[in-house]
């Protein structure tokens, strides 16, 4: 479908004023014009004075964005057997057309592989990106050289947070004594540990016991991953890291039970961290009774939709605060890639798109029914994952100093979302049909005008490797400070 037909070169003048439009914040809404130059936003404010040879966004009765954060996606990702259809340029385009500027990926070793070479592999991969874009790294096995290569990551690379699949058995799972290992290590180094939360044994054992009974279509897919079984793991990393004192960011919450499982963590004064997939939001289990293979299978993915009570729970912890991130996931196989499970549903590459059409679904959903404030989408869609990865505001803002990454939004605008007009090169679209209202009018990559009114301008290799310093070592600190006098010894 679609692929990049619509694609012209960026325009690049050195400096971009945006007039008249609303700056919206995560903390505050105010009327101002925003100067960009050489790539960065060099003024915020009423009436600015604007060179001579700026472009001018007319921005009246529009909002000027920080360009969305998708903190979870996968291009280019080899994966079940096969590679995903959209690679750095084409995911980070279809981004950029969505109004997402950045996205964190995943650099996933294979067991036993190091994770140093992984990292250089991706890198490599991801230098035809058109936005910009970071890395979280998976720990898939342990040993004292994984240790060291994890140091030699957030010391010399970049990288802050860590990524521990708890599921997909006999493959890239980490078992406890890897994540208590992992935990302890990033701890140590002041970076986040992040966590796919699903049971891979019991997963294993579902998967085993449906096909035994003869359900090998995608409709066992969801049967083979219930709630309890995301719960479940979910709880689990949350207790690893209260005994070790950790943060943790759980990526992909997907039902009540996790959810609760946040709630209270975090309510015992946890730092724990959620997010959340626009497709989570909005799609339901229902997908999976077509009796269509392609159309059920397009929506296989881990953990999968879920019945429609867990959407209304989602979207409460988003007001609620305890999810703060939306992603997408965004992992496209095309028809023929999903066709390898045609006969058995465990063989299904698990994945969906949607790296394209968060920002509109969670606006029009979210902003449209009134739930959420703007300055609420921007904390969900791009500031509070700037904060939790510490890109914060170099990202995630506008402000004097911060990254040129914008998006001009029309409130009143709107389109019907159709795997035929996407630029993903994907060929299914999991909001097929959907109509949103409010769209990216302009989006500006790093300075630069990437995206006007439908005409896409991505630049293959215009997108820069973002750099996420590690927080501060922590100690461990066992007890709350009020278990303390105040010169900080114990209280009998
Ligand atoms: N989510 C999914 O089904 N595929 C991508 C890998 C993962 O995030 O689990
Ligand atoms: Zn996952
Ligand atoms: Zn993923």
């Amino acid at each position: 479908m679609s692929c990049n037909s619509n694609v012209h070169s960026a325009i690049s003048p050195s400096h971009i004023a945006i007039r008249g439009g609303t700056v919206v914040n995560a903390d505050h809404q105010f009327r101002a014009d925003v100067l960009c130059r050489d790539g960065r936003i060099v003024a915020v404010g009423e009436q600015i004075e604007v060179p001579a040879g700026a472009a001018i966004i007319d921005a009246g009765g529009q909002y000027v964005m920080p360009g969305g954060i998708d903190p979870h996606t996968h291009m280019q990702l080899p994966f079940m057997g096969t590679v995903t259809a959209d690679d750095f340029y084409s995911g980070t385009a279809a981004a950029l057309a969505g109004g997402t500027t950045s996205i964190i990926d995943f650099v996933i070793p294979a067991p036993q592989q190091s994770l140093l070479e992984a990292f250089h592999i991706w890198r490599g991969w991801a230098e035809k990106s058109a936005a910009d874009y970071s890395f979280h790294v998976a720990v898939t096995w342990w040993s004292d050289s994984v240790a060291a290569e994890m140091e030699t990551l957030v010391r010399q690379h970049g990288v802050n947070s860590f990524k521990h699949f708890m599921a997909y058995k006999n493959a890239i799972m980490a078992d406890d004594s890897v994540l208590i290992s992992s935990f302890a290590r990033a701890l140590e180094l002041g970076a986040m540990p992040t966590v796919h939360a699903e049971n891979g044994e019991l997963v294993h054992l579902l998967q085993q016991q449906l096909l035994a009974q003869g359900m090998r279509a995608p409709a066992a897919h969801p049967l083979s991953r219930p709630p309890q079984v995301e719960a479940e793991a979910a709880g689990r990393a949350i207790a690893i890291a209260n005994v070790l004192q950790t943060p943790l960011y759980i990526v992909h919450v997907s039902c009540a039970e996790s959810l609760a499982a946040i709630a209270r963590a975090r309510a015992a004064g946890q730092r724990v961290y959620g997010e959340v997939l626009a497709g989570h939001l909005l799609i339901d289990d229902s997908v999976y009774a077509n009796p269509d293979f392609a159309g059920a299978a397009a929506h296989v993915m881990s953990p999968p939709f879920r019945p429609a009570e867990h959407q209304q729970a989602l979207w409460k912890g988003l007001r609620s605060g305890d999810l703060h991130t939306t992603a997408t996931d965004h992992c496209t196989f095309c028809a023929g890639q999903k066709a390898m499970g045609r006969s058995d549903f465990t063989k299904i590459p698990n994945g969906c798109g949607g790296v394209e059409e968060r920002m509109s679904v969670i606006w029009d959903a979210g902003v449209g029914s009134g739930w959420l404030t703007p300055s609420e989408f921007v904390a969900i869609t791009s500031a509070n994952a700037a904060r939790i990865f510490n890109i914060y505001p170099r990202k995630g803002s506008v402000s004097v100093g911060a990254d040129a990454d914008l998006v001009v939004w029309d409130p009143l605008a709107s389109r019907t979302l159709s795997a035929a007009t996407q630029h993903s090169l994907g060929d299914f679209n999991v909001f097929e049909g959907r109509t949103v209202q409010g769209l990216p009018s302009h989006t500006i990559s790093r300075g630069k005008l990437v995206f006007e009114r439908g005409e896409l301008r991505a630049e293959r290799g215009a997108g820069r490797y973002v750099r996420r310093p590690p927080f501060a070592p922590q100690k461990q600190i066992l007890q709350a400070p009020g278990k303390h006098d105040k010169q900080g010894s114990k209280q009998k």
